[in-house]
């Protein structure tokens, strides 16, 4: 990534645009800046005072000249400092300005930076859409707004949050509404993508502890001052917010950009999961109503501009003509009503002339042209909605859950698979449900003297499937449990709906109807001498049952095996079948651990094997032997070899990057043939997960 942003910087479309903008710094000077942003910070600095806004208006300074916090204070004071040396030495109070707004060229450029990491792909359009926006150009160096800094901070804060860097992305948030509050509007959305997905739950409360901390630090001192309380509450931009009202008589108004502000929020609240993505679209789609349901300054249109970007990069031409024709509005719209600069060092002052020109413009021409803009605005803001939230694979495929059934003999794997899945996904995230459950009788019932495990009858299969349906269904179920220490059930406990559903089991895929809903169907097709022995080693030393019983129960179940659970293979879209490289190593006194293992894995579903194989042999160091069927709808691959835990997560970056948001955020990826299964397993479901979407 950091390789795109010094990509970024010799960019010609950047070292021109930076140019351009230094020729801005200098030749222009917009009225708000020269009448209030400056004179403000430079009295800052020159009455240095704990408490600037009271000394400011006890120096007969303008109320409105700073409506913003410390953290902004804090942004601007570098700049305009070294513009105070350079008009002291210079004897022109020119640099002052010029330094308050190499201030904010500055943080123009730290966004740029923060963009570029955040949408890496195509650094040369990112410039062309930010480093040249139209919206940015005007708001910044013809308008003069600061919104940029907590713009930049808020970018920031998300860049930090996407890299589970919650303490300093709290920070940067919390310096975010210490200098603009108004950024307060993208705190729910990050509250609520932290807590719907149950990897990142546990990384709110540093957030919320570091943003809360930062925001209080840096404002409460100055709450007790008359001058700040004046200046940065009582100024009439936070009232906006309030303009767009439905009168409902006796002076009862209702608020509508309140009312669509909050529908937005609820709307991210529903979704089950949501990707960083989704967070993105939503803080942008928030942004975006707040902005055009109030008469908004133009500071406040600089708020979209990182989206906007972000959707113009990820959509077609015309997301970029309707970007185009939305800020063409903008600045026409406000080049005529709001503010500019002047250019002091051509003797050029283009106020009179516009003024004139605002003064030809009736008050219905301005509403036309005003309803002209939030009509693209809306037109803008349902493609991103349609583009960035509906059409969002994740939101596609997020709202319903993972399901994996697991089917295979006594001692297969079945649980030990089902663990090492659940720790790539995080138990938080996993509910699952174990055919032993779903036995009749508890281990003493005389019944077993007649029937095995393994047969159907002996399995409330009924209820298996009814109860795997409903979490499939995203409904909760009551679930005893089968305990193999003591071979007695459990008082049925409520099991809760989750975002993985593992249904594994001796008849895991024995109904066609649970069977067809599964996202992945899996048959674990161990060696039958590996089988015999895991199990014995299990059923022994685990379980406490005698060797001899365990013998007898093993041949005593050879029917019923070959006749109710081995068919299950037939119907698993996954066959993973585990044994020994060297049969001897069984024999001999090989600890079960020692034993090498090789996985011969059968995949139905006509997943393009090639890239896998290429991976598995490049990063992963394995060997394969892979035999394609004829009809190439299956694909068997032998795979041998030694492979770490790490080189599984690499490999599972490479073949799975869209699963990554699913996975918890310390994924416990196996060594071996395990790690194997996992990655196996994890791109089947991707590739279901893509039908989904079709
Ligand atoms: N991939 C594997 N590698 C090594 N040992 C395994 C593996 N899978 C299962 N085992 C061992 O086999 C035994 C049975 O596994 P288990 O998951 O309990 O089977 P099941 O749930 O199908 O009855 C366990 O003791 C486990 O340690
Ligand atoms: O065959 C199985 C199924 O479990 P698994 O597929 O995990 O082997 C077990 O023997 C029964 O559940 C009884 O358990 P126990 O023998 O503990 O009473």
């Amino acid at each position: 990534m950091a390789m795109n942003a010094n990509r970024i910087w010799r960019d010609p479309v950047f070292r021109l645009g930076l140019l351009f903008k230094v020729a801005l710094v200098v030749l222009l000077v917009p009225q708000i800046q020269q009448a209030w942003f400056v004179p403000f910070v430079q009295h800052a600095i020159a009455q240095p005072s704990l408490d600037p806004w009271s000394s400011f208006l006890a120096a007969g300074g303008d109320p409105m000249a700073y409506p913003y916090g410390p953290a902004m204070l804090l942004a601007h004071l570098p700049g305009t400092a070294l513009g105070m040396i350079a008009a002291a030495l210079s004897g022109s109070d020119y640099f002052t300005g010029m330094g308050f707004r190499l201030g904010l060229l500055g943080a123009d450029i730290a966004t740029l930076y923060l963009l570029s990491r955040l949408w890496p792909e195509r650094p040369r359009l990112l410039l062309w859409l930010y480093w040249w926006s139209p919206i940015a150009l005007y708001v910044t160096y013809w308008n003069g707004q600061t919104d940029i800094v907590p713009v930049a901070l808020v970018l920031w804060s998300l860049l930090l949050l996407r890299q589970y860097r919650v303490g300093l992305g709290g920070v940067a948030l919390g310096l975010a509404l210490a200098a603009k509050f108004s950024m307060l509007l993208a705190a729910p959305f990050v509250a609520i993508y932290l807590w719907r997905n149950k990897r990142l739950r546990g990384l709110m409360r540093p957030f919320a502890i570091a943003c809360g901390a930062t925001a209080l630090i840096s404002v409460v001192p100055w709450l007790a001052s008359p001058g700040f309380v004046r200046m940065v509450f009582g100024t009439p931009e936070s009232l906006r917010l309030f303009d767009l009202a439905l009168p409902l008589g006796n002076g009862l108004r209702l608020y509508l950009t309140p009312l669509l502000y909050l529908l937005a929020v609820y709307g991210l609240w529903r979704l089950r999961r949501i990707s960083f993505e989704l967070l993105i679209a939503a803080i942008g789609l928030s942004f975006f109503l707040v902005v055009l349901a109030t008469p908004a300054p133009p500071g406040w249109y600089l708020w979209l501009v990182p989206f906007l970007v972000a959707h113009q990069l990820y959509s077609d031409r015309s997301a970029r003509l309707l970007t185009g024709m939305f800020s063409a509005l903008l600045i026409g719209m406000h080049l005529i009503y709001s503010s500019g600069a002047s250019l002091p060092v051509l003797g050029l002052d283009p106020a009179p002339a516009i003024a004139r020109l605002g003064a030809l413009m009736s008050p219905h021409l301005h509403s036309l042209g005003y309803t002209l803009l939030v009509a693209a605005g809306l037109v803008l803001l349902v493609q991103m909605l349609r583009e960035r939230v509906s059409r969002n694979d994740y939101y596609r495929i997020g709202q319903k859950p993972v399901t994996l059934g697991i089917a295979g003999d006594s001692g297969s794997g079945k649980d030990t698979l089902s663990r090492a899945l659940a720790g790539i996904f995080g138990e938080h995230s996993v509910v699952h449900v174990s055919g032993d459950d779903y036995h009749v009788w508890d281990r003493y019932a005389p019944m077993w003297k007649g029937l095995t495990h393994l047969n159907p009858r002996a399995n409330d299969l009924q209820r298996f499937n009814n109860d795997v349906l409903a979490l499939m269904d995203g409904k909760a179920i009551m679930c005893r449990r089968y305990d193999h220490g003591a071979g007695r059930f459990t008082p049925p406990t409520l099991l809760d709906k989750n975002d993985v559903v593992i249904a594994s089991g001796l008849h895991a895929l024995h109904m066609q109807r649970l069977r067809e809903r599964f996202d992945v169907s899996i048959f674990l097709d161990v060696d039958e001498e590996l089988r015999r022995a895991w199990k014995i080693e299990r059923d022994v030393h685990q379980r406490g049952h005698a060797l001899a019983t365990v013998l007898a129960s093993i041949e005593k179940r050879m029917a019923d095996s070959r006749l109710h659970i081995h068919p299950q293979r037939r119907d698993a879209g996954l066959v993973l079948r585990l044994a020994p490289v060297n049969a001897h190593q069984l024999e001999s006194s090989t600890a079960m651990g020692q034993v090498r293992l090789k996985l011969v894995a059968l995949i139905r579903n006509g997943t393009s094997h090639e890239r896998m194989a290429r991976i598995l042999i490049g990063i992963c160091g394995l060997h394969l032997d892979v035999q394609p069927s004829e009809d190439g709808r299956e694909v068997e691959m032998t795979i041998e070899g030694e492979v770490a835990a790490e080189d599984i997560a690499m490999a599972a970056r490479q073949l799975v990057p869209g699963l990554q948001e699913m996975l918890d955020i310390h994924p416990q990826w196996e060594d071996g043939m395990s790690g194997i299964m996992q990655l196996l397993v994890l791109i089947q479901i991707e590739e279901s997960l893509k039908s989904r979407i079709k």
